[in-house]
């Protein structure tokens, strides 16, 4: 069987992408990599994967950026007169399925001329998008999907996380055909257990 190799991106920042990545970590039984991290402190989001995993065949791989400042990559990069470099992604070596998790939303800039999207693309990855209700959502949850039509990238399902909106969330998948994995709930803590309820839901929906 061929593994999932799968882009984890959202309709912003603060979604859920990386609670999302962790459960489909955990489910997999897949190895985690965040290409670009802005912001060390407190954590990363590769540490909190960490965290939140107890699935021992998890593997992480470091990532190819680690940015002092919790801002837009290019603005991060540019504080340490770094600038990000298209050739310094390649995805790490490993036959196991592979999680990876995006820096904010589809078209946050890396540097000049190359965004998260164009990174997704180089990548030749599936993404899975992370939408989270608020008034404003569906604008960006529909041109996120639409970005993403609009270069050929696949969509392998699109996940509501956080406080349910049905008439938000059905005009959304009937407007686009988008497939859906199953949805998060607002979670009073966010920890292991959480991560290890979700987890065979998703087992499922990849058919594993
Ligand atoms: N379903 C949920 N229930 C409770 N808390 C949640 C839920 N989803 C996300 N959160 C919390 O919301 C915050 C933002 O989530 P998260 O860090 O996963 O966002 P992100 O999309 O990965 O952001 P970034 O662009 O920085 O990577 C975190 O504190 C996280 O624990
Ligand atoms: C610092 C933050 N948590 C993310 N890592 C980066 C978010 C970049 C957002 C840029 C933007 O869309 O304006
Ligand atoms: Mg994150």
């Amino acid at each position: 069987m061929n593994p999932e190799r799968l882009f984890v991106t959202g309709i912003g920042t603060d979604v859920g992408k990386t609670l999302i990545a962790a459960i489909l970590t955990e489910a997999l039984g897949a190895d985690y990599w965040k290409p670009v991290q802005a912001g060390l402190t407190p954590t990363t989001d590769s540490a909190t994967v960490r965290q939140l995993v107890t699935n021992p065949a998890c593997q992480f791989h470091p990532e190819a950026y680690r940015l002092q400042l919790p801002a837009s990559p290019h603005t991060a990069a540019a504080a340490e007169n770094k600038l990000i470099r298209p050739a310094d992604f390649t995805l790490p070596q490993t036959d196991n399925h592979l999680i990876v998790e995006g820096a904010g939303g589809l078209l946050v800039p890396l540097a000049p001329g190359f965004l998260i999207v164009d990174l997704i693309a180089q990548l030749g990855l599936a993404t899975v998008v992370v939408s989270r209700n608020y008034l404003g959502s569906i604008n960006h949850t529909l041109l996120t999907l639409e970005a993403l039509r609009q270069r050929g990238l696949a969509v392998r399902g699109l996940i509501f996380n956080g406080e349910p909106n049905p008439s938000t969330e059905d005009f959304i998948t009937q407007h686009t055909g988008v497939p859906l994995l199953p949805r998060i709930l607002p979670e009073a803590t966010v920890n292991a257990a959480a991560v290890s309820r979700y987890a065979p839901a998703f087992r499922a929906a990849f058919g594993l």
